[in-house]
């Protein structure tokens, strides 16, 4: 009922005007799926590889299209998955593009939902998921790969833990971006935006540390419920000949976690997304023995939401989260798989957007299907309320 008929690719703008890959997925029944990929500033070391747009069309068009045309269903995820995987040869996509991959993989998988006529979490996730909502992580100031000039810690987030409703979390990290804004314009402050939204001014982690926790306490006493707030510290971006260099701030390892430690306690971090260089296993091990019970370690460079890396974490208890970005490993899948080894030791999962995105919405589908606790898809920008809207259509059954 769900085989694919037709896959067309072509290059679409991001958000940061580069082109990137759209692909539509028709199916024999009349079934139609779109999604595009998304593209990182701050990539991993190990992700999947994103070719130049034309190159991983041109590529996908030559290997894939004619593997899945005809041949494979557009309801079973799975061989879809692993025609893409068979049609690259390759572990990190490097002969179709991690981009066309994820693009064809996201649409597919819409065009099952749609021959089903069900939502996709529900396609994704079975019948009984739509009850649970992750938390969203808001990005309210930031800079690192994401802005020239500002802040040296990439993401200062807004966690709106204690929302009585994905809506109410929504609008409360909104209301801290806004009121971060009313602050910076009092204190005569200029910001820019960032890749993601986020305030960009040109101040340092300290004076941005005080900006966001007076932000967020001034809208937890507006809103009522709890609002903590954590980080993306980007760690590998400033890891140079074994230290860590923030501005004008240069830490051993032994400092920086010193460093992170002391900060989740003095701030009452809810999360911390890599404190530490993406191969520094045993050192993160170390944050999490000490920091672990207060605070989310997440890994997103260090997993890179890949099983193989995130299976070397569990087995040195390296974090007790991660991130989870289809596009860095390939295919729906494989994200799945790693959803589903980190769910099965007790990490929690944190469905994340790129600094590059469009309003591609499937993000937001599949935390719902995969009861993921956290989604980071930033706070305001029209790429990331398409997500965040999303998730309100989901619970308010509006789809
Ligand atoms: C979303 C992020 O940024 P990018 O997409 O640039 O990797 C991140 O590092 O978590
Ligand atoms: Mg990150």
């Amino acid at each position: 009922m769900t085989r694919i008929e037709t896959v067309r690719l072509r290059a679409v703008l991001d958000s940061r005007g580069n082109k990137t890959v759209e692909a539509d997925v028709l199916t024999e029944s009349g079934g139609f799926g779109r999604a595009a990929a998304p593209s990182g500033a701050s990539t991993g070391e190990y992700e999947a590889i994103e070719l130049p747009v034309n190159e991983s069309i041109a590529a996908a068009r030559e290997h894939a299209v004619p593997r899945l045309e005809g041949r494979v269903y557009a309801g079973d995820q799975r061989a879809v998955d692993d025609t893409l995987r068979a049609a690259d040869g390759t572990e990190d996509f490097s002969e179709i593009g991690a981009n066309s991959a994820v693009a064809i993989s996201m649409a597919a998988a819409r065009a099952g939902a749609d021959v089903l006529g069900a939502p996709l979490y529900q396609h994704l996730g079975g019948a009984f998921r739509g009850g649970n909502f992750p938390i969203p992580l808001g990005n309210v100031v930031g800079g690192g790969e994401h802005a020239q000039e500002a802040t040296a810690i990439q993401e200062f987030l807004s966690a709106p833990v204690g929302a009585p409703s994905v809506k109410d979390a929504v609008f409360a990290n909104a209301q801290v971006h806004g009121e971060i804004g009313s602050l910076l314009e009092e204190r005569d402050t200029p910001a820019a935006k960032g890749d993601e939204g986020a305030w960009a001014p040109s101040i340092s982690d300290a004076d941005a540390f005080e900006l966001v926790e007076e932000a967020v306490e001034t809208v937890e006493d507006d809103v009522g419920f709890e609002i903590k707030f954590g980080l993306d510290m980007a760690a590998a971006e400033t890891f140079e000949d074994g230290e860590y260099v923030y501005g004008d701030e240069v830490r051993s390892t032994e400092e920086q976690i010193d460093y992170v430690a002391g900060l989740v306690e003095e701030y009452d971090l809810a999360y911390v997304e890599d404190p530490l260089d993406e191969d520094a296993y045993e050192a993160f091990a170390e944050l999490t023995d000490r920091v672990g019970e207060q605070t989310l370690i997440c890994g997103d460079d260090l997993f890179v939401t890949n099983v193989e890396r995130l299976q070397e974490g569990i087995d040195v208890d390296a974090a007790n989260s991660i991130l989870i970005k289809p596009n860095q490993i390939g295919t729906l899948s494989d994200a799945f798989d790693a959803i589903e080894l980190a769910t099965r030791n007790g990490y929690e999962t944190v469905v994340s957007h790129r600094s590059g995105e469009t309003e591609d919405t499937t993000i937001a589908h599949l935390a719902v299907a995969t009861d993921a606790p956290f989604i980071k898809t930033g706070a305001v920008g029209g790429e990331r309320t398409a997500k965040l809207n999303e998730l309100i259509r989901i619970a308010d059954e509006a789809l």
